[in-house]
């Protein structure tokens, strides 16, 4: 690719590889989720999740999606539990979603696609920063949860409001005292698997957590998030839509359920 990498033809996912080979490694993300061939892994532990609210740090158009970045010099907002061992620590969180509501989501669940896709990211505080255990198998944990479209969802509007002020790529502003517990829905079962970044530098450092239960988002919503831009002030104007990696092959990875 001449230029950064994105989702349009010409530096979308299918080109990736070019820059980074890693795209065609053996744990890439997102899969499709086949829910019979899940394997139930009574040894799996429940997720625990302890996030501080006044961790919450900023709000960013990184010119791919948008993240919510939280304070991660302490143990104060973490992760444990779950398929993970010792402590992960949110680092921050982020969506993907489509121009229309049957695409968006990165992974699927028996070929089916979700609208909007939310990720809220660890690190395993083995490694003395984020930066460290980017590039390590079990430096990362990711959280992710599927949007489905029903009632307007509450708990999303304080980070759609904000997002009239970072509507072009490099934008940020505060973005305080926010309990990213409240984005989680009612049940905690989860599917698990080892995978990697869903874009580039595509690092095979991921443990994903897929929640079963997805959380609510009406359209007036979707349209919030389709309102941001790729594009930077005084660019040509490029709609932040479908920037979503589709599902990769398995290579003989096992899922594993934490549910019957
Ligand atoms: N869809 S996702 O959850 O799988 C995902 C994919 C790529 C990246 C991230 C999350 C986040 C995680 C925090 C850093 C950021 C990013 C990155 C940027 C600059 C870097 O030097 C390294 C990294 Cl990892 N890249
Ligand atoms: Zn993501």
């Amino acid at each position: 690719m001449s230029h950064g990498w994105g989702y349009g033809a010409s530096n979308g996912p299918d080109r990736w590889a070019e820059d980074y080979p890693i795209a065609n490694g053996p744990r890439q993300s997102p899969i499709n989720i086949v829910s019979k061939e899940a394997q139930y892994d009574p040894s799996l532990k429940r997720l625990k999740l302890q996030y501080d609210p006044s961790n919450a740090k900023g709000i960013l158009n990184n010119g791919h999606s948008f993240q919510v970045d939280f304070v991660d010099d302490t143990d104060s907002s973490t992760l444990t539990g779950g398929p993970i061992s010792g402590t992960y620590r949110l680092r921050q969180f982020h969506f993907h979603w489509g121009a229309s509501d049957e695409r968006g989501s990165e992974h699927t669940v028996n070929g089916v696609r979700f609208p909007c896709e939310l990720h809220l990211v660890h690190w395993n505080t083995k490694y003395p920063s984020f930066g460290e255990a980017a590039d390590k198998p079990d430096g990362l944990a990711v959280i992710g949860i599927f949007l489905k479209i029903g009632a307007a969802n509450p708990r999303l509007q304080k980070v759609l409001d904000a997002l009239d002020s970072i509507k072009t790529k490099g934008k940020q502003t505060t973005f305080s005292n926010f309990d990213a517990k409240t984005l989680l829905p009612f049940s905690l079962d989860y599917w698990t698997y080892d995978g990697s970044l869903t874009t580039p530098p595509l690092l095979e450092s991921v443990t994903w957590i897929v929640l079963r239960e997805p959380i609510s988002v009406s359209p007036a919503q979707m349209a919030k998030f389709r309102s941001l831009l790729f594009s930077g002030e005084g660019e040509a104007t490029c709609c932040m839509v479908d920037n979503f990696r589709p599902p990769q092959l398995l290579k003989g990875r096992k899922v594993r359920a934490s549910f019957k």
